[in-house]
């Protein structure tokens, strides 16, 4: 089974979470590009949607899926997105579609978060993946110092602009072995936006796409 597979079957499984009325938050990427085509054989069950990314609202309303703004859409009840790696504990690093920060917003407005992912992306300790950070760009060079001094390899993302107007950073080489204060400390650095560890607010749900069938972690 090919790694595009086991993400549709992530994918296909989560549709479980939707209930009739529930406005759904949308993630980024191509695990959740399956979950909106998903989506769409059952949009008539959902209210709405609020999308993480210009890129998924467009593939929402492609499909004739209504998209609201958040500030309009109050408390969502789930939220449905990919993720670059994960941990037994359901602490994720994302981000490598460039779209943390709407999705931490995103995830952070829902009561539940529905990660689903193909098995690869499940690892014992987090940073073998990148690690990305979204930068003011005024302040690259000095959030790219406070990550060397904290063992990081900062890499800009080259011609890379976040929807929000700002560049990526993806610090190589962490071991993160505590990924609460690791994001904590980073988000304390002047500039930052945020950054992809997914930590102080994890999935609640992991649902693992993988050769033989889905498994869920809760
Ligand atoms: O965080 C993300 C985008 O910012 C994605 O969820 C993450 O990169 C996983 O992508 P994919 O589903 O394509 O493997």
């Amino acid at each position: 089974m090919s790694q595009d597979a086991m993400k549709k079957a992530a994918a296909e499984a989560a549709l479980a979470y939707v209930q009739p009325g529930m406005i759904v938050g949308i993630g980024t990427g191509s695990t959740a590009n399956h979950f909106i085509d998903l989506l769409a054989g059952i949009k008539h069950k959902v209210e709405a949607t609020v999308a993480s990314s210009i890129a998924s609202a467009q593939r929402l309303e492609s499909h004739g899926i209504r998209v609201l703004d958040l500030n309009e859409a109050g408390e969502l009840s789930l939220y449905v997105d990919g993720a670059d790696e994960s941990d037994e504990n359901l602490n994720l690093i994302k981000g490598g579609g460039g779209a943390l920060t709407r999705e931490k917003i995103v995830a952070g407005a829902s009561a539940k978060f529905v990660c689903i992912a193909d098995d690869t992306k499940l690892v014992k300790v987090m940073g073998k993946f990148p690690l990305p950070i979204e930068v003011i760009p005024m302040a690259e060079a000095l959030v790219a110092r406070e990550m060397i001094k904290l063992g990081g390899k900062p890499v800009l993302r080259a011609g890379f602009t976040t929807d929000n107007g700002n560049i990526i950073l993806d610090i190589h080489g962490l071991e993160i072995t505590d990924p609460v204060a690791l994001e904590n400390r980073i988000n304390q650095i002047p500039g930052v936006v945020t950054n992809g560890l997914f930590a102080i607010r994890p999935a609640d749900v992991l649902i693992l796409g993988g050769a033989n069938g889905v498994r869920t972690l809760v």
